[in-house]
């Protein structure tokens, strides 16, 4: 049973991408600079107007209240986005549980406490990681998820997404530019050309 669905999904002439994830599955998604990816992440999360349908255990989207189906398929964005002053604010009391998830991408305790300002961008993205996973997301659409990491910090952001869809039998649909990188962490992956039309697939 495929747990996340997309079915002629674009936006205009981006796309039409179809595929199916069943849990632990990662799907890569790849092309040039201003091919749609992100615009494609975000239609899957149901963030931006689109055509084609995606679904959720065979549930198309449009079944589900908004905030429901965006609390399951979670978006993570480039460039990460805060609306309180520290991190702490956006995450759950800090325990064992969270100790333990700071530690294993690289971050300690002290930093969630300080203000997002004082944060490098490497630090944030990563932070922006453990708010997503801490929502228990079932599909995570992540954009360019270790595009500010160091070689150590990109493998730890690697393992730990692994981990995620493993343990809870979640999916993931992965933008990026490093083919090496893609091929390491997707078991498939759809590249774009340039005006955004599927030009690959490979598994
Ligand atoms: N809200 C929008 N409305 C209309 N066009 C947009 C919008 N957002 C982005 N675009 C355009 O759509 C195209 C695809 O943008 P998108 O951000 O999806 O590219 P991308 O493949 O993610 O690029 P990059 O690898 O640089 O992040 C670009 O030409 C961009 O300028």
């Amino acid at each position: 049973m495929s747990l996340f669905t997309a079915r002629a999904l674009a936006i205009g002439a981006i796309g039409p991408l179809e595929f199916q994830l069943a849990a632990g599955q990662c799907l890569a998604l790849s092309g040039p600079s201003g091919a749609g990816k992100t615009r494609l992440l975000r239609a899957m999360a149901d963030l931006d107007a689109h055509q084609g349908v995606c679904l959720l255990d065979g549930r198309p989207a449009a079944g589900f209240a908004a905030p429901d189906w965006r609390r399951q398929v979670m978006y993570l964005a480039a460039e990460s986005a805060w609306w309180a002053d520290t991190p702490a604010e956006h995450l759950p009391a800090l325990d064992a549980d969270l100790n333990a998830r700071l530690s294993e991408l690289g971050l300690t305790p002290e930093l969630i406490t300080r203000s997002l300002a004082q944060l490098s961008s490497g630090q944030r993205q990563r932070l922006a990681l453990l708010r997503l996973l801490a929502g228990r997301p079932r599909v995570l659409l992540l954009d360019e998820p270790t595009a500010n990491l160091d070689a150590d910090n990109v493998a730890r952001v690697e393992q730990a997404i692994a981990a995620y869809c493993r343990g809870q039998g979640a999916c993931a649909v992965w933008v990026g530019h490093d083919i090496a990188q893609l091929d390491r962490v997707a078991g498939a992956r759809i590249g774009l050309d340039a005006i955004g039309n599927p030009i690959a697939s490979a598994s």
